[in-house]
């Protein structure tokens, strides 16, 4: 099982920044929440920071875990671990990805998700409904 962190970035207005794969990545076009596989000797929160600044060039500040969804992508199971997170510094510059959009909890389910992120984003719309 690959541990894999990812963020939702969260603006003040109440926006969730989302990112698009690369035509060259696995899963290509799919829509995920930004992050990466967590390297050993790292925690998942060290791993999202350290994935955040390399992939969007900005700092962010973990606010809260969510729960973990796990899936079987057949070659491998991914164990995804989303955290609630906010920018605390910097202006968002792509390094890998195709585009990304800060969007509305409302608007997420538009999207061509990633499988393993869709319970997350279901979860995420559950709590800011609430
Ligand atoms: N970062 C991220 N990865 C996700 C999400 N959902 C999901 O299934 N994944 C998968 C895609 C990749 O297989 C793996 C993340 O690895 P990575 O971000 O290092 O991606 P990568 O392009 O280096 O992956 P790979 O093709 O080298 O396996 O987790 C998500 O929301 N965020």
């Amino acid at each position: 099982m690959i541990d894999v962190s990812c963020a939702l970035i969260i603006s003040q207005n109440g926006q969730v920044l989302v990112a698009q794969r690369s035509l060259s990545m696995h899963l290509p076009l799919n829509w995920e929440f930004p992050g990466g596989k967590v390297e050993p000797g790292e925690t998942a929160e060290d791993g999202l920071i350290r994935e955040i600044r390399e992939e969007l060039g900005v700092e962010i500040q973990i606010l809260k875990k969510m729960l973990p969804s796990v899936y079987d992508q057949g070659k491998q199971v991914i164990r995804l671990l989303p955290f609630q997170c906010k920018l605390i510094s910097g202006e968002i510059k792509l390094t890998e990805h195709a585009a990304f959009q800060w969007l509305f909890p409302a608007e997420l389910k538009k999207l061509d998700w990633a499988e393993a992120d869709i319970p997350v984003v279901q979860n995420f719309i559950d709590e800011m409904m609430l």
